[in-house]
C-alpha cells in the first residue's frame, strides 16, 4: 500500500500487446535513477495474469481499474485509431487519492532521463503541447494531482462519449481547456518518421527527458531493424531498443530476466523464439536436418506453415502483432538430436520454463517442406479435461461474501423531494393526523368512544355552529354485539364543513329533496338555515313510522298516447268519435242487434218471396239470454245505431247468416265497421285500468 501522499510515476496497460512498452518505460525510469515508485493501472478483464505477473517484477504498484470504453467511438475513426476505444480509462488516475502527485506516462514512452523535478510543480495539472495541434496538450505525459472533483467531471464526460478525437486526449483537453500548466516539449517529444525540424531537434536534443512514440506503429511492433537510419525518429527508436536489449534481449546475463522475458518477447516483433518441450521420444519418425544447417537452430511456430505468424494478443484487443521470424538473426543453440519431437506451449497460458536440456525442432518451414512423416499441426495442442463434481455434499453458502465495492458512490438527496399536494376539499385543511392503533391496545378502555360516532345519533341538536373540533379518536370499543350498537352514521356526518359542502351541492335541487321530519328522525332539512347547525344524515333512512304509506298500485305515468293525441285536462284519452262509452256498451245486445240487422238486409235483398228461407239459428251455446249486469239500455249518444231498431231485452234473435260480409253491404250501412285496434302497450293498459 502506498504511504500517504506519495509521489508516483504511473502508466496504463489496457492489453498485453503494450506489455513491452510498459516494461521498457519502467526500466528506463529505473535506469535513469528515479527514487520514485512506479505504478501501473491495469484493466483486469483485458490483461492476462501472465502479463500481470510480468509487471510485478518491475512495478511497485499494480492497480486494477474499471475499463472505461467509449460507447460512441466515431471520432476515433477520424484518426484511424479504433484500437484506442478504451483510453478513457486514464480518467481513473484522478481517483488515486493515495498519491499526492502522479506523473502519468503512456506505455509508449521511454525516459531518457527521469523527470522527477515535475513532482515539485505547484500546479494541479501540467502537460506538454501536442505536435499535431500545439494549442492543446498531449496526454502521453501528464503531471496531475488526484482529486474527485476532476474525476467525476471527467467520468461524466467519458460516459457520454464527449471527446473531439474519441479518446482521452480529446476528452482531457475539452475538460481542462486552457487551464493547464504548459510543460516544455522536451518532456514529451513526439518525433515521427516524417519529422522535419531537424535543426531544432539537434539544438534541443540534449535536454530531451522523454520520447513518446505516438501513432499506430510502436518500436516493439515494427521490430528492431525497421528504423536503423540516422533521423531523429530512428535515434529515438534506438533509445527504446537500447532499454529493451538491456533487460530482455536473449541470452540475458540476468537469469531472473531470462526466465520471465518470454512473454515480452512474444509481443515484440522479431523477438519471440518459442521453446518446445519434448512430448515423445521414440514413437514418431524423426526428421534429419539438411547437412548444411545442422549447426544452427531456428525455432518456429509449429501451428502455421510459414514463419510470418500473426497472433491476436487478447480477445479484447484488436491489435495484431506480427512476427517475421524468418528475418531474425538465428540464435545459436545446441544441436537437436534427430529423434526429438516437439510440442508448442502458447505463451499466454503461462511463461514456459526454458531449461537447458530441452531439445528443439530443426525444421525450418521457410526452407523446406514439412517432414513427410510429421504429425498434423494441431495434434499437440494442450487439452484440459474437466470432470463433473461427484461430491454428494450439498452446497453451503460461505459465511460471508466479499464486501461490496468501496468506490460505489451515491449521494443521498438532502431535502426530501416529497411535496404535500394542495388541498382540494375543505375538510382537508383541518384533517386530523392519521393514527394507527390496534384493537388489542384499546381493550382496557372503559370509556365509550365519542357518542356521536359510536351510538345511534339522536335528534339533531339545533345549536349555534360550534367550533370545528377534529375527531380525536377514531377507535371504537368493540362491543359484545356489534350489530346492536352499529352506527349508521358516518364520521363526516358530524363535521359541519361537509354538511355545508353537500348542502351547497344540493341547493339547486332543494325542493325535490325528500326530507322527513318526525319523531326519531335523524335528518335535518338542509334548507333549514338561520344560524342553525345544518346536519345532513345522508345514510340515515326514515323508520317505518316515519315513512308515508305507499299506494298499493302506483299511479300510472301518463304519457302522450300512441295515437299522438294530446291528453285532456284530466289526463284522459280523448274520446273516439262514434264509439259508445263503456257503460253503454253491452256486447250481448250488440251481438243480437248485429244478427237481426243482417237478417233484415238479407230479407230486403232477396225478397220475402224468393223462396229462400233464412234459417233461424240460436246463439252460441251459453250466450243465450246473457245480459251484461251493468247494462242499461240507453239511446246511443252517437253512432249509427238506431234506437228504434234495438230489440227489447230478452227478444229472440234470429240466427245470423253465415255468408258473411260481402259486397252486398253498402258503404254507409249501419253496422259496426270499425276494426278493433291492437291491444295497447302496457302503459296504455295501465291508463285504461284506472
Ligand atoms: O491496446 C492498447 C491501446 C492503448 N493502451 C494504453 O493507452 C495509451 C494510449 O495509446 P497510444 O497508442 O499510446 O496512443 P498514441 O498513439 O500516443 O495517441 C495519442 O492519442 C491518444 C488518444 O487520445 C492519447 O492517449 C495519447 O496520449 C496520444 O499521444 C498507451 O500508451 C497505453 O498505455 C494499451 O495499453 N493498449
Ligand atoms: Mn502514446
Amino acid at each position: 500500500m502506498a504511504s500517504e501522499g506519495e509521489d508516483v510515476y504511473a502508466t496504463l496497460l489496457l492489453s498485453d500487446s503494450y506489455l513491452p512498452g510498459a516494461l521498457v518505460l519502467a526500466h528506463s525510469l529505473r535506469d535513469a535513477g528515479t527514487t520514485k515508485k512506479l505504478a501501473v493501472l491495469i484493466t483486469a478483464d483485458t490483461v492476462s495474469p501472465a502479463a500481470i505477473t510480468q509487471l510485478q517484477s518491475t512495478y511497485d504498484y499494480i492497480i486494477p481499474v474499471e475499463r472505461i470504453v467509449n460507447e460512441a467511438p466515431a471520432n476515433l475513426f477520424l484518426m484511424n485509431r479504433g484500437d484506442l476505444h478504451s483510453t478513457f480509462t486514464k480518467v481513473n488516475l484522478w481517483k488515486q487519492l493515495q498519491f499526492r502527485k502522479i506523473i502519468y506516462m503512456d506505455a509508449d514512452t521511454v525516459a531518457i532521463r527521469a523527470p522527477d523535478e515535475l513532482f515539485s510543480l505547484p500546479h494541479a495539472f501540467s502537460a506538454a503541447p501536442d505536435i499535431g495541434w500545439p494549442d492543446i496538450f498531449n496526454t502521453g505525459l501528464m503531471v496531475l494531482t488526484p482529486n474527485m472533483g476532476d474525476y467525476y467531471a471527467l467520468l461524466a464526460m467519458a460516459q457520454r462519449g464527449i471527446s473531439f478525437d474519441g479518446a482521452d486526449q480529446g476528452l482531457l483537453n475539452m475538460h481542462f481547456k486552457n487551464a493547464f500548466n504548459r510543460l516544455s516539449f522536451t518532456y514529451n517529444v513526439t518525433p515521427s518518421a516524417h519529422y522535419q525540424y531537424l535543426p531544432a531537434y539537434r539544438h534541443f536534443q540534449s535536454s530531451i527527458s522523454v520520447v513518446h512514440f505516438i501513432g499506430h506503429d510502436k518500436p516493439w511492433t515494427e521490430g528492431r531493424d525497421a528504423h536503423k537510419g540516422g533521423t531523429p525518429y530512428d535515434e529515438s527508436v534506438g533509445r527504446w531498443w537500447a532499454v529493451y536489449d538491456r533487460h530482455f534481449k536473449e541470452p540475458s546475463t540476468d537469469s531472473s530476466v531470462q526466465e520471465t522475458s518470454t512473454l515480452v518477447q512474444y509481443y515484440t516483433k522479431g523477438e519471440f523464439h518459442p521453446v518446445m518441450p519434448v512430448v515423445s521420444s521414440s514413437s514418431y519418425p524423426t526428421y534429419q536436418p539438411p547437412e548444411s544447417r545442422s549447426e544452427t537452430y531456428q525455432a518456429v511456430h509449429p501451428t502455421v506453415g510459414d514463419q510470418n505468424v500473426i497472433f491476436h494478443a487478447t480477445p479484447a484487443s484488436d491489435t495484431e502483432i506480427t512476427h517475421a521470424t524468418a528475418e531474425q538473426p538465428r540464435h545459436e543453440r545446441t544441436e537437436v538430436p534427430s529423434h526429438v519431437e516437439t510440442a508448442y506451449v502458447p505463451p499466454t497460458l503461462g511463461v514456459p520454463e526454458v531449461k537447458p536440456e530441452i531439445q528443439y525442432s530443426i525444421w525450418d518451414a521457410s526452407r523446406a517442406p514439412p517432414p513427410a512423416d510429421s504429425r498434423p499441426e494441431a495434434s499437440n495442442f494442450p487439452a484440459t479435461h474437466y470432470q463433473m463434481s461427484s461430491d454428494p455434499e450439498p452446497f453451503k453458502a460461505p459465511e460471508r461474501y466479499p464486501d461490496p465495492p468501496k468506490n460505489m458512490w451515491y449521494e443521498v438527496p438532502k431535502t426530501p423531494t416529497y411535496q404535500k399536494p394542495t388541498p382540494i376539499f375543505p375538510w382537508e385543511k383541518d384533517a386530523p393526523k392519521p393514527t394507527r392503533v390496534f384493537p388489542e391496545d384499546e381493550l382496557d378502555v372503559t370509556e365509550p368512544p365519542s357518542s356521536e360516532l359510536a351510538t345511534e345519533p339522536g335528534p339533531p341538536e339545533m345549536e349555534p355552529e360550534p367550533p370545528v373540533t377534529p375527531v380525536t379518536s377514531t377507535i371504537p370499543v368493540i362491543p359484545s354485539d356489534p350489530w346492536q350498537s352499529y352506527s349508521r352514521g358516518n364520521a363526516w356526518d358530524d363535521i359541519p364543513e361537509i354538511g355545508r359542502y353537500v348542502g351547497n351541492l344540493q341547493k339547486p335541487r332543494k325542493g325535490s329533496v325528500q326530507i322527513v321530519h318526525g319523531q326519531g328522525s335523524s335528518s335535518v332539512d338542509v334548507s333549514d338555515l338561520g344560524g342553525r347547525k345544518r346536519i345532513l344524515r345522508l345514510t340515515d333512512f326514515p323508520t317505518e313510522l316515519e315513512r308515508p304509506s305507499l299506494p298499493v298500485t302506483p299511479a300510472p305515468i301518463r304519457r302522450p298516447n300512441f295515437w299522438g293525441g294530446e291528453r285532456n285536462e284530466e289526463g284522459e284519452l280523448p274520446a273516439a268519435e262514434g264509439v259508445p262509452s263503456q257503460e253503454e256498451w253491452d256486447p250481448a245486445v250488440q251481438l243480437e242487434q248485429l244478427a237481426r240487422r243482417q237478417s233484415d238486409v238479407l230479407a230486403q235483398k232477396f225478397g220475402e218471396d224468393s223462396g229462400h228461407e233464412i234459417p233461424t239459428r240460436s246463439l252460441p251455446y251459453g250466450s243465450e239470454g246473457v245480459v251484461s249486469p251493468s247494462y242499461e239500455a240507453k239511446a246511443p249518444t252517437r253512432g249509427s245505431g238506431s234506437a228504434a231498431s234495438e230489440p227489447a231485452p230478452g227478444t229472440v234473435i234470429p240466427p245470423p247468416s253465415y255468408k258473411g260480409p260481402s259486397p252486398v253491404f253498402d258503404k254507409d250501412e249501419s253496422f259496426l265497421s270499425h276494426s278493433t285496434p291492437e291491444p295497447g302497450t302496457e302503459e296504455e293498459l295501465d291508463v285504461l285500468q284506472t
